[in-house]
């Protein structure tokens, strides 16, 4: 069974059109203002109009409040959502069932210390994104380009699906896929010229690796 991808932070059409022609199983909007790959709700929107059915669109979300969900979900046509900050389980919980969108919930990674709380986020949402932990005082609590070892997560499974992100590039994906055993996978860094621009070969040398 093919790897299904997931490419994260597209902020312009050419990049959205790379990842669909490529394709990517999922494609990432991040509502992040602080990410050289934010969209504003008018850009995601336009953008989401021009995805293909069959391609899921995902809104990216740091410890967003509700009014900030309200005008995301009311403007952009997504099929899921992303929480990638400090959500506890009783928000995802919160928010799974305030919106009636899939949640998935990004979960750092850095040590053994760090995989209880997959399970605990395994229990409250539809699928959880293993992603590198974002050093301390970074800027960014994801999309850094940072891997972390995934020896840590080999032969580990959850109760839902689940994606493997971090520092993944065409050229290591090969290797992280045969040593976690991930069937879906995020990258946002790893398939760039430079922060937040796309770069098309680099989109499509990935989805190549994920189909080995
Ligand atoms: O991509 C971003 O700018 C971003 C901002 C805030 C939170 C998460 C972000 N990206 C997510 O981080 C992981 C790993 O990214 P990378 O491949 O290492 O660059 C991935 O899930 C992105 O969706």
């Amino acid at each position: 069974m093919p790897v299904s991808v997931k490419i994260c932070g597209l902020s312009d059409k050419a990049g959205l059109e790379a990842a669909v022609a490529a394709g990517a199983r999922y494609v990432g909007f991040v509502f992040f203002p602080k990410s050289p790959r934010a969209v504003t709700v008018e850009q995601a929107a336009a953008l989401a109009l021009e995805v293909p059915m069959g391609i899921a669109k995902v809104a990216l979300v740091v410890d967003a409040d509700d009014a900030t969900l309200d005008e995301i979900v009311g403007a952009v046509p997504l099929d899921m959502l992303q929480l990638h900050g400090r959500e506890t389980p009783e928000r995802v919980a919160e928010i799974r069932a305030r919106y009636g969108l899939p949640v998935m919930k990004a979960v750092g990674v850095a040590s053994k210390a760090d995989l209880a709380a997959l399970d605990s986020y395994a229990a409250v949402a539809d699928q959880i994104l293993v992603d590198a932990k974002a050093p301390a005082g970074a800027a960014l609590p994801g999309g850094n380009g940072l891997a972390f070892d995934w020896r840590l997560i080999a032969g580990r499974r959850w109760p839902v699906p689940w994606m493997l992100a971090g520092g993944l590039t065409p050229g290591n994906l090969a290797e992280a896929i045969e040593k976690t055993g991930a069937r879906q996978v995020d990258v946002s860094s790893g398939v760039e010229s430079a922060p937040g621009a796309k770069d098309a070969a680099l989109v499509a040398a990935f989805l190549d690796a994920a189909r080995g």
